[in-house]
């Protein structure tokens, strides 16, 4: 069978992509073109939309999606507690409807956060670097926060005692912002697309995990994985991992 899919955010980096990949890919068809001002409506007869827009404008399509009763694969950053809770409860009342969030659909990226969360009990210190883009809009990273995350929750888990910081003075910002207590320090670098590094560090040795997207055709597969799979995903999933059975 295949699936038609609409693009929001059409006009963008990300978007502009989606369009690419659709149109080559075995089963999918492109629905629709979005980007800012049209209006959504039945988004062109589409069984799925993929949402590449910004922080401000993604809650707003996503349940525009959902109403229709069209599937979402999001991967606009920004998303809190609060609006992914708004999320579920519009899907409560479309339970055949899936929605899948992820703040990094590249494989290594996944694979970065996982890795991150395993080696985080082990070392002393832990800090995140993300490198992007100057033309990016959020930071630090949706990735970085959800990394750190990530790592936080792994140390909570193991009682890992916070991590050693003799800075009593200083510049504001010099040692990053803090994610449930992991720093995170953010580089926006011309050039750059999206990088991240994870450091850990303890007594006598370090272990650095990083991953690079040097083109946002890494983002594809994990995109097209997606809009694949939410289809028989109903209610909200949050993360690509699920999709790849990590
Ligand atoms: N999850 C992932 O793997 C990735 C996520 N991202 C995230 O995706 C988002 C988009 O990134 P880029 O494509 O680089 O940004 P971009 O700025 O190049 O594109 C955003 C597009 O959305 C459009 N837009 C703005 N408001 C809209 C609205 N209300 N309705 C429809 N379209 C609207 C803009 O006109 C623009 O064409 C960001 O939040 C970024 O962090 C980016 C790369 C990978
Ligand atoms: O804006 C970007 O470019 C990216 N945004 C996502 C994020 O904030 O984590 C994913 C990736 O890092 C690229």
């Amino acid at each position: 069978m295949t699936l038609r899919v609409a693009v929001i955010g059409a006009a963008g980096r990300m978007g502009q992509q989606v369009v690419d990949a659709v149109e080559h890919a075995d089963g999918l068809e492109l629905a629709g073109r979005f980007d800012v001002g049209d209006d959504l409506g039945d988004l062109g007869g589409a069984d799925v939309a993929v949402e590449f827009t910004v922080p401000g404008a993604s809650l707003a399509n996503v349940l525009h999606c959902v109403e229709q009763g069209v599937h979402a694969v999001v991967g606009t950053t920004g998303w809190t507690d609060e609006s992914l809770g708004q999320v579920r409860a519009a899907l409560a009342v479309q339970p055949k409807v899936g929605v899948l969030i992820a703040p990094n659909f590249a494989i290594g990226a996944v694979l970065t956060m996982r890795f991150a969360a395993q080696a985080a009990r082990f070392y002393e210190s832990v800090e995140v670097i993300e490198l992007h883009h100057p033309d990016k809009v959020d930071a630090p990273s949706g990735t970085a926060i959800r990394t750190a995350e990530m790592i936080a929750e792994a140390r909570r888990a193991a009682d890992v005692p916070s991590a050693p910081d003799a800075t009593a003075s200083g510049l504001d910002g010099a040692r990053g912002a803090r994610v449930e207590g992991v720093p995170v320090h953010a580089v926006r670098l011309r050039g750059l697309v999206a990088h991240e590094e994870v450091l850990l560090g303890s007594p006598g040795e370090t272990l650095t995990i990083r991953h690079d997207s040097f083109d946002r055709a890494s983002f594809m597969p994990g995109v097209l994985a997606g809009v694949r799979g939410v289809v028989d995903r109903p209610g909200l999933t949050v993360g690509l991992e699920e999709i790849l059975d990590l």
